[in-house]
């Protein structure tokens, strides 16, 4: 019975979207950009792809152009596909590009509200923004490099013992040192509860945050039907989701907290923040609470992020093996295998900057970026972007555009960045654009050199062998939706020699 009264209201509210929709004055000589032809009520809701949704984009911006313009019921999208407009509409124009729109599951239901990343743009954003910022660029980064390696040893370390569990290893060993640096908390060895919180809140949000998983994003007067009534499982699911969430941001907060009250904390964002706070004079009375959001989006946002790219890069040393002795031969050359790599090294080590780029590059985490939105109505040539519009950065198209990246863009080639002229995906697009340009990115980057000379260093990555050492076929899949990356997929990683093995149980020492 409810669910047809659910059917009856989310029909009501279709054609009132429509009749709302098409009676919306486009000033006269100005029209919408070109897109998809729609259907009655729905828009382009149901051409929206489920799956690679990269490969219809790109086949639409061929169709239609630099911008694309799609409606899912009631809400304007619109598709940037070139470097030139998302320059244009993303920093030219940013006061008015660097919105979010409000996801009413994400926000009202899951509780995520908190998290910088989905917050609206304005003064509360900008605090957390500057919060973060100041710890985080690139001036200051190096604080986090003595943990960085310390935990890439031990990453070496839990490869040697098991290979086969290398998501596992990679997933801890971000989770260590995104704690260490965030609360100054160590993680435990097995079922660390900060951890559990994290994995289960990410995984929660790449289901949710896809545009048009849930209908109640598009109708939010959805989030006021009962729990118990017949097609709202979307709010018992979310719910269930909001512990996770919130228990994400408070607790290792409140951890932190009370040991610096027992002046048992160790040094991280938190304790710095807070010890700043005691020396200010005028500080806005809701400062912690700025500084608890900064800290839990620092969590969330540092550790999957780069848990997945290293999952890629492993993939692609997989397949394409010459790039990987050529990067064995860069690293033997300069550290003649008596030494790990240190982050001192990386200006003479190019073939590796250019992997950990091509990394970025080949098969970006967000091959959509994270959507802004608009504050304004706004007028590019001849087409109307109204207010609130859902505005997608295509990633994917920018960062294999040939003309940026010279030829063969779906195959991982490194030697692209010796090109002159050739770009650098970490400002095309891989980590996003223009004011929201992802903040840790150049933690981010350093954590990935350090990952990839490591491991090269000292192991050989393959695709699976069997029990007598012969390779066999390597099959992968990438995940769709709001994050990309590889599906598990079965690969060898095996240490290069006796020397090699030697140097990784040594770092056990250091
Ligand atoms: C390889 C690793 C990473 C990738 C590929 C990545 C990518 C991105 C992308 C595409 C965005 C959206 C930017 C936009 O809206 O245009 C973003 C935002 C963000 N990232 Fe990252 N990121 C990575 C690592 C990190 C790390 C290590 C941290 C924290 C230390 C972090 C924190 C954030 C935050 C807080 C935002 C939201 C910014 C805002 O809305 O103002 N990310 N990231």
């Amino acid at each position: 019975m409810f669910s047809i009264w659910i059917q009856v209201g989310v029909s009501a509210a279709l054609i009132v979207a429509f009749l709302v929709h098409s009676r919306r004055r486009i000033p006269r000589g100005l029209r919408l950009p070109p897109g998809p032809p729609q259907r009655l009520f729905v828009g382009n809701a149901w051409d929206m792809p489920k799956e690679r949704e990269w490969e219809t984009f790109g086949k639409w911006a061929k169709e239609y152009g630099e911008i694309v313009y799609v409606k899912m019921y009631n809400a304007d999208v619109i598709i940037v596909n070139s470097r030139r407009m998302v320059y244009e509409l993303f920093d030219k124009r940013s006061s008015i590009y660097s919105d979010r729109s409000e996801s009413t599951m994400l926000i009202n239901i899951m509780g995520w509200g908190w998290g910088m990343t989905f917050q609206r743009y304005g003064e509360w954003w900008r605090r957390h923004r500057r919060a973060m910022h100041e710890k985080f660029h690139n001036g200051v980064v190096d604080t986090f490099k003595p943990s960085q390696t310390k935990h890439t040893r031990d990453l070496l370390r839990r490869l040697l013992a098991t290979p086969e569990d290398y998501p596992e290893h990679i997933r801890f060993v971000a989770g260590a040192v995104i704690m260490e640096a965030t609360y100054g908390i160590q993680v435990k060895e097995r079922d660390d509860p900060y951890l559990i919180a994290a994995d289960k809140s990410l995984r929660s949000l790449g289901e949710a945050a896809a545009p048009g998983t849930f209908l109640v994003d598009n109708f939010p007067w959805m989030k006021y039907i009962p729990d118990w009534v017949p097609g709202a499982t979307f709010k018992q699911k979310g719910r269930e989701w909001a512990k996770h969430v919130s228990d994400m941001n408070e607790f290792p907060f409140q951890a932190t907290k009370a040991a610096m009250l027992q002046g048992k904390a160790d040094d991280c964002f938190v304790t710095s923040h807070l010890e700043e706070l005691d020396t200010l004079k005028e500080v806005p009375a809701d400062q912690e609470i700025v500084i608890k959001n900064t800290a839990g989006i620092v969590f969330a946002g540092g550790s999957d992020t780069t848990v997945n790219t290293t999952i890629t890069f492993i993939l692609a040393m997989a397949l394409f093996p010459e790039v990987q002795r050529k990067a064995q031969a860069e690293l033997d050359h300069l550290l003649g295998g008596i030494r790990l790599v240190e982050f001192e090294d990386e200006p003479e080590l190019p073939y590796i900057a250019a992997i950990r780029k091509e990394v970025l590059r080949w098969h970006p985490l967000l091959p959509q970026g994270v959507a802004h939105a608009t504050s304004e109505d706004d007028v590019v040539g001849e087409y109307f972007i109204p207010k609130g519009t859902v505005v997608i950065g295509n990633s994917w198209a920018l960062l294999h555009d040939e003309a940026d990246f010279g030829p063969d863009t779906n195959k991982f080639i490194p030697e692209r960045y010796f090109m002159p002229g050739v770009r650098d995906p970490a400002l095309t697009g891989a980590f996003g654009f223009g004011r929201r340009i992802c903040p840790g990115s150049h933690m981010a980057e350093n954590s990935l050199f350090m990952k990839i000379a490591s491991m090269l260093q000292v192991f050989d990555i393959s695709g699976p062998r069997d029990a007598t050492g012969r390779e066999l076929p390597l099959e992968y899949t990438f995940s769709s939706g709001f994050f990309s990356f590889p599906d598990n997929f079965k690969c060898s990683i095996t240490p290069r020699s006796q020397a090699a093995r030697e140097l990784i149980l040594q770092s056990a020492a250091e």
